[in-house]
């Protein structure tokens, strides 16, 4: 594999750990891209991205300010959103318009985020999942062609979470066969839609649907905001930023308010309902929540999303780990690397195993998510509750592990991953955002949770349950699994352990009922024990869909990678073996001595990863370009790269700020 050469030697100890490395770099890239030709092709979008000016910032983005830092990134997703139309759709083909390769390519350009990234991320797919075939014609070329901007405007000041509860209004009149899009309240603003304040000239926005005096819930409808030419926004709309955020600061998050804004009956997305042009409402759709499509949809691809985050802050710990040196072990003997601590190959060598964890898992959840809408185009709903729990499920996990191991990474560099040039900073705030957009973590766990209380339900009744759960079928009327060691075993002790949380849940609710208590009430008084059951729920999936695939997908590999990524697994299921002790004891016959074991074998495991530590994320591919980090570049230049950033703050331009003789200098005089 070529790798692109570095322009400076190679820190010494980076370039040893390398000579270390016992397995085929490039066969764990391709089973990471899914295949050479995916890695081939990724390679030709890097390029392309690369070769036109992409990381191209003569200021550091956060050294900029609100206004100059949203500008540059227009600039700079003008440029991407081009090539993406002209070039790199052509290599992946129109109908991957959201592949992960774009959206890693996307890196190369922001440091944050592109104001244009809810345009291909939420606001197409909407076209495309939402439209009947007449409107698909009408809008989806001109979306693709960025001849239009769009967002997506669901969330309003009141309500994200209950959808139900959302107050902007879309009432039908069928003299002028239009809708009057109206916010009847300070909390119907819509709000947060990325790239709506000042970026986007239309949007999709969800609103309640009312016509011959009935309201039908909530549905979709396209809407033109701004005047093409001038970008002024149309009357009877305000709209504008929502203000500075923990993160994405590069992106213009929105507000929108509707004043009686007349829109045409065919802007109203009607492919799972209509309205006619009398006013008479007619649905379709089979189930009723086909309209929130497009989150699933979403929540299917943030799972592979965190596998790719999980991957840049791996990467840049562990090769500034390998790097960094510091405390005398034993005197007169050199400090030793901090990649050398079993304290930090514990927090890092699960962040390596984890990507590989969720990108096999997202690859999963992505034929899943395609054979249900195959399902779907038959008429057949039957599999969508089962997505939907699953969906959630790993969103609410995949983000929230995520998150943590981010930050595990960030520690793991002490002070110098404080830093906004280690890129650390960047990446976890963006993930922070992924555990509440798209469906905060403890609702879509609960969303899993309604599933799965169901499903044990059908166990119990003696049904044959779907794939996903049908662990349940097995261990019903199981009470404590009898430990068996192998990894196999410890597979199976976590269904156990969801299948133990969720019959608890099950009787907690019956128990409150029973006492008088109504089922809402009961419902709510189990909430916490049903996010436990089902985080304990998605935990088996997670371990036993990356066992599984892992095993299937490295049958034809060389033995060493054979080898290396048999560890990490094994390393996986341990990880999650030890957190969770309280649970295998209560709901298997693990012992101490069993425990014991485990950590022990555990501790010889990282030993036995160190010395491959730095071969397995350069197998991740990640250009420097990419990952923009003072502290994981491929040649570990770290301390001559962090003066060189410091270099770069505009406090620096000049040797004496004027604010000592304005302000510090009378102070010191007494003259203040
Ligand atoms: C040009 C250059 C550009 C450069 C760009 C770079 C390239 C980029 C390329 C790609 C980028 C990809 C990355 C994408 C990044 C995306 C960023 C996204 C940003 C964030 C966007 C948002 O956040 S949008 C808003 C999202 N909002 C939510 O998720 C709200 C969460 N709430 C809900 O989903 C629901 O309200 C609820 C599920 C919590 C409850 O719903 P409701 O109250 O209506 O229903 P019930 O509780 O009564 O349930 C009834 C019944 O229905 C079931 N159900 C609920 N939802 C669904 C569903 N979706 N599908 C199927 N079934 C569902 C529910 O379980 C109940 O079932 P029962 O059988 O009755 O139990
Ligand atoms: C960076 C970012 C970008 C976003 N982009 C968009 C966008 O482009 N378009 C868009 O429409 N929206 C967007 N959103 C909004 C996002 O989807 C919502 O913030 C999210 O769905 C959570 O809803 P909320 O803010 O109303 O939180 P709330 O629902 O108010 O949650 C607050 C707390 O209440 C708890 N809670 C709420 N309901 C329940 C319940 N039923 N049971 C138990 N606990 C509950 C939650 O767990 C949480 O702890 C974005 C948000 C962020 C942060």
């Amino acid at each position: 594999m070529k790798i692109n050469k570095p322009k400076h030697d190679v820190n010494p100890d980076l370039a040893k750990e390398r000579l270390k490395c016992n397995f085929n770099i490039e066969e764990v890239t391709n089973i990471i891209d899914g295949g050479k030709d995916k890695t081939v092709q990724r390679k030709k979008i890097e390029d392309i991205a690369l070769n036109n000016g992409a990381s191209l910032d003569e200021v550091p983005e956060e050294c900029l300010s609100i206004k100059e830092r949203y500008e540059n990134a227009v600039r700079k997703s003008c440029v991407y959103g081009n090539l993406v139309r002209n070039e790199m759709l052509e290599i992946t083909g129109i109908e991957n318009f959201e592949s992960p390769v774009l959206r890693r390519t996307a890196d190369a350009f922001f440091k944050d985020i592109s104001p244009f990234m809810l345009h291909l991320g939420m606001f197409v797919p909407t076209l495309i999942g939402q439209c009947t075939p007449e409107q698909t014609a009408e809008w989806l070329p001109k979306a693709l062609d960025m001849q239009i901007i769009g967002a997506y405007a669901q969330t309003e000041l009141g309500h994200g979470t209950f959808i139900r509860g959302l107050e902007t209004t879309a009432t039908y009149n069928p003299e002028k066969e239009e809708f009057v899009l109206h916010s009847p309240t300070i909390t119907s603003y819509k709000w947060w839609a990325g790239g709506l304040g000042k970026t986007a000239n239309h949007c999709v926005v969800m609103a309640q649907l009312y016509t011959q005096g009935k309201c039908h819930g909530t549905h979709l409808f396209i809407v033109k905001i701004r005047d093409l030419d001038t970008h002024m926004p149309l009357p009877g709309i305000t709209v504008g930023e929502i203000g500075p955020r923990m993160g994405f600061s590069s992106a213009d998050n929105g507000f929108l308010r509707f004043d009686h804004f007349r829109i045409p009956r065919e802007n109203m997305l009607m492919k799972h309902a209509k309205v006619e042009k009398d006013g008479v409402y007619v649905k379709s759709a089979k189930h009723g929540k086909l309209t929130y499509g497009t989150m699933v949809f979403i929540r299917v691809t943030l799972v592979s999303e965190m596998s790719f985050n999980i991957s840049k802050a791996a990467t840049i710990a562990i090769r500034y780990s390998a790097v960094r040196r510091q405390t005398e072990l034993r005197p007169n003997e050199p400090e030793p690397q901090i990649l050398d601590y079993p304290t930090q190959q514990h927090k890092l060598f699960i962040c390596i195993a984890t990507a590989h964890a969720f990108q096999l898992t997202s690859c999963w959840l992505w034929n899943t998510f395609q054979a249900v809408l195959a399902d779907m185009k038959k008429g057949n709903v039957d599999t969508l509750p089962e997505l939907h729990a699953l969906s959630s499920c790993l969103k609410a996990v995949s983000t929230s592990d995520a998150l943590s191991h981010i930050e595990q990474c960030r520690f793991a560099c002490g002070g110098h991953g404080y830093m906004l040039s280690s890129n650390l900073p960047f990446i976890y705030s963006f993930v922070a955002a992924t555990r509440t957009y798209e469906g905060d973590y403890t609702v879509l766990l609960l969303q899993t949770a309604r599933f799965l209380v169901k499903a044990s339900e059908q166990a119990e009744a003696g049904k044959k349950l779907t794939q996903t759960v049908s662990y349940l079928n097995r261990t019903a009327n199981a009470d404590r699994l009898n430990w068996d060691n192998t990894h196999e075993g410890i597979i199976k002790s976590f269904q156990v352990i969801a299948a133990g949380k969720i019959g608890q849940c099950v009787k907690s609710i019956r128990d409150r009922t029973a006492s008088g208590m109504d089922y809402e009430d009961a419902w709510l008084m189990t909430t916490v024990q049903l996010v436990g059951a089902a985080e304990a729920h998605c935990r088996a999936v997670l371990l036993n869909t990356y066992w599984s695939e892992m095993r299937k997908i490295t049958e034809a590999s060389s033995a060493d990678v054979k080898k290396v990524m048999h560890q990490l697994a094994v390393l996986y299921l341990m990880y999650w073996a030890l957190e969770k002790t309280g649970d295998l004891l209560k709901y298997s016959s693990v012992s101490k001595k069993d425990l014991d074991e485990l950590q022990r074998r555990y501790e010889e495991l990282l030993a036995e990863l160190r010395p491959n530590a730095v071969g397995l994320v350069d197998a991740f591919d990640l250009r420097d370009e990419i990952l923009h980090s003072s502290l994981g570049s491929y040649d570990g230049r770290v301390y001559e790269r962090l003066i060189e950033e410091a270099h770069k703050s505009p406090l620096n331009d000049e040797p004496v700020n004027q604010s000592f003789h304005k302000y510090t200098k009378p102070l010191m005089l007494g003259k203040l």
